[in-house]
């Protein structure tokens, strides 16, 4: 599987999100963080913010729902133009029936972890999604420190998927750097979230070079699995 870059807008200015997006160009998608403050502890931005995002973002939206009730709500952002939705694990109450309703409008169907939430009772399920994202910080705010501790998950999660040949979405979110990516793509991630250490940077574009560069050659130093 292909690694893929998804700067995070939450590190982005928010009164120039089009413009903002001009400079990212060098990415595969744009990660779009909708909070409620509700199930994570601060507000960002909804669908209708979505809706024009996807009309004028180059590149593909990748929505990280941290919403109550997603069962409610992801199907609409899945229909608002978004190439992939992921919701957490935590917040919903049938997590096979919503993903299964993002797929029915041609959208891939993701799932998110809380650094402390198992892996465990997803391993039989993997089939049901699109892309697993493993949070390596807790959901709510930019700018956090990477935990380490959350690789044996990740781990576990690209053993079950390279057990069943499935071509999963691994992705982090959280604390990603050219210090921190390599670690991650040692334990399996294919898809990495970086919000402030690419747009804080004042060359967005050799950032992005500099991170793939360096999870390739992390990924190419581990053992295959
Ligand atoms: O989901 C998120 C926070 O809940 C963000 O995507 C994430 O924090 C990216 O920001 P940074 O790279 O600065 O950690
Ligand atoms: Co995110």
């Amino acid at each position: 599987m292909a690694l893929h870059i998804h700067p995070s807008i939450l590190a982005a200015d928010f009164a120039n999100l089009e413009r903002e997006l001009q400079r990212i160009g060098e990415a595969d998608l744009v990660h779009v963080d909708v909070m409620d403050n509700h199930f994570v502890p601060n507000l960002t931005l909804g669908l209708p913010v979505v809706e024009r995002l996807a009309e004028v973002s180059p590149l593909p939206l990748d929505l990280h729902l941290m919403i109550d009730d997603p069962d409610r709500w992801a199907p609409d952002y899945a229909a608002a133009g978004a190439a992939s939705v992921t919701f957490h694990a935590e917040a919903a109450r049938d997590a096979v029936a919503t993903a299964r309703a993002i797929r029915a409008r041609g959208v891939r169907a993701g799932l998110a972890l809380k650094p402390a939430s198992s892996a465990d009772q997803w391993l039989p399920l993997l089939d049901e999604f699109d892309l697993l994202l493993v949070m390596t910080v807790e959901p709510g705010f930019g700018g956090q420190e990477f935990m380490a501790e959350t690789m044996p998950k990740l781990a576990q999660l690209a053993d079950a998927a390279a057990r069943e040949g499935r071509d999963l979405r691994l992705q982090v979110d959280g604390g990603i750097s050219p210090r921190t990516i390599g670690i991650a793509a040692e334990n399996g991630a294919n898809s990495f979230v970086a919000g402030s250490s690419i747009f804080g940077s004042a060359d967005p574009g050799a950032t992005i070079r500099e991170l793939r560069d360096a999870a390739q050659r992390a990924l190419e130093a581990a053992p295959q699995r």
